[in-house]
């Protein structure tokens, strides 16, 4: 708390502007006051379950990772744990959307209620309605009995909408209906029902470029988007390809003499898997099976590395995944703030949200 002329004096101000997180000038207004109070505090909150949330993300050895983008992961997932909100995991296809999502409900209040995956592109677009909604028995042809909807079913659970731009828009009005009023209706039935269903969704595609071109409601997009968890690829993870392979090298049964060769880490450091995590699985599983000698090949990972890369593409990718675990370093030591991290990798904010946007950590 300070005077209005303190304002003036250039010290005060630079104090302020580094060290503070608010600041009032008397006569206090308490309105602002209780409000910036309850604000820090569930900030200071959001502090402290991070910390001890890197301990049980970790000790489930089920997310693995130790680049700094994945701890950066690990912590937002755990100062989610506490809270209901609709969480929307982006990320390419393979990079374990649905491995995050499971663990932000094994972790979350309503751990102990169901986990209901649904796959939005996989459902034939006459009976979405129905497998989301439910519907009662005679409400069209063929609806023989009462069916329970996927959204009822995940009652105090979390229901994982995968692929979610593939929801068709009629879809969209009911589940943002549901998500502003928490009921729901079965088709055929105007009785509505109250769940508690935490919604997460998962797209790969670029749902902001949907909602401009028409194919995806902009009002549901805000409501999913309250918090959003990017997921990196697995090219940006650095060294956490090599610890990926050999955790799933150890998985595969009889493979406890094989390794990896030296030229087989190079190609797999340089391969930009386009598949992700599931690729370099699928890939491991087969080459424990063909290889013939002790150490795992690039050949036995068919990875066509191609032409041998060229120094600058070599520095390039070098410098890529530097300059994104810098990143994630620094966002995990200041917990999230933007002020710090520009100041403590001097750059403008301008240059640190694209270059978060960049590298999928913003
Ligand atoms: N960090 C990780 N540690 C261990 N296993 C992982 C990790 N990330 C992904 N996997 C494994 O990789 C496979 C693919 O993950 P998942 O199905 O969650 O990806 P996805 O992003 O949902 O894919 P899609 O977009 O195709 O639906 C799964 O077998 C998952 O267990």
């Amino acid at each position: 708390m300070i005077s209005k002329s303190h304002l003036n004096n250039d010290a005060v101000r630079y104090v302020l502007k580094n060290y503070f997180y608010d600041f009032h000038t008397s006569p206090p207004d308490f309105t602002r006051l209780q409000f910036m109070l309850g604000h820090a505090l569930g900030m200071a909150r959001l502090c402290d379950t991070g910390r001890a949330a890197v301990t049980s993300f970790d000790s489930n050895e089920m997310i693995l990772g130790q680049s700094q983008s994945m701890h950066f992961l690990k912590q937002q997932m755990q100062k989610l744990s506490r809270c209901q909100l609709p969480v929307l995991i982006t990320g390419e296809s393979g990079t374990g959307k649905e491995l995050v999502a499971r663990k932000l409900h094994e972790a979350s209040e309503c751990a102990e209620g169901p986990f209901i995956p649904v796959n939005c592109g996989a459902l034939p677009a006459q009976l979405v309605q129905s497998e989301l909604f439910g519907h009662e028995k005679g409400a069209f042809t063929g609806a023989t009995q009462r069916k329970i909807g996927k959204l009822e079913a995940a009652h105090n659970g979390s229901l994982f909408l995968d692929e979610i731009g593939d929801l068709p828009l009629e879809e969209q009005v009911n589940l943002l209906r549901f998500l502003q009023e928490k009921t729901i209706e079965r088709v055929g039935s105007h009785e509505s029902i109250h769940l508690n269903v935490r919604i997460i969704a998962a797209t790969h595609v670029d749902l902001e470029a949907a909602v401009k071109e028409g194919r995806f409601r902009e009002d549901l997009y805000f409501r999913l988007n309250v918090i959003r968890l990017k997921i990196p690829p697995l090219r940006q993870r650095g060294d956490d390809i090599l610890l990926l392979a050999r955790k799933f090298l150890q998985q595969q049964e009889g493979s406890n003499r094989l390794d990896f060769s030296e030229q087989a880490d190079v190609a797999m450091l340089q391969y930009r898997w386009p598949g992700n995590v599931r690729e370099l699985l699928n890939r491991v599983q087969r080459a424990s099976v063909m290889t013939t000698g002790r150490y795992i090949q690039p050949i036995d990972l068919e990875i066509d590395s191609g032409p041998p890369p060229t120094e600058g593409e070599c520095l390039k990718v070098i410098r890529e995944v530097a300059e994104r675990e810098a990143l994630a370093r620094a966002l995990n030591e200041s917990h999230g703030k933007i002020s710090s991290v520009a100041k403590q990798l001097n750059v403008s904010r301008a240059t640190l949200y694209r270059l978060l946007d960049k590298y999928s950590l913003l």
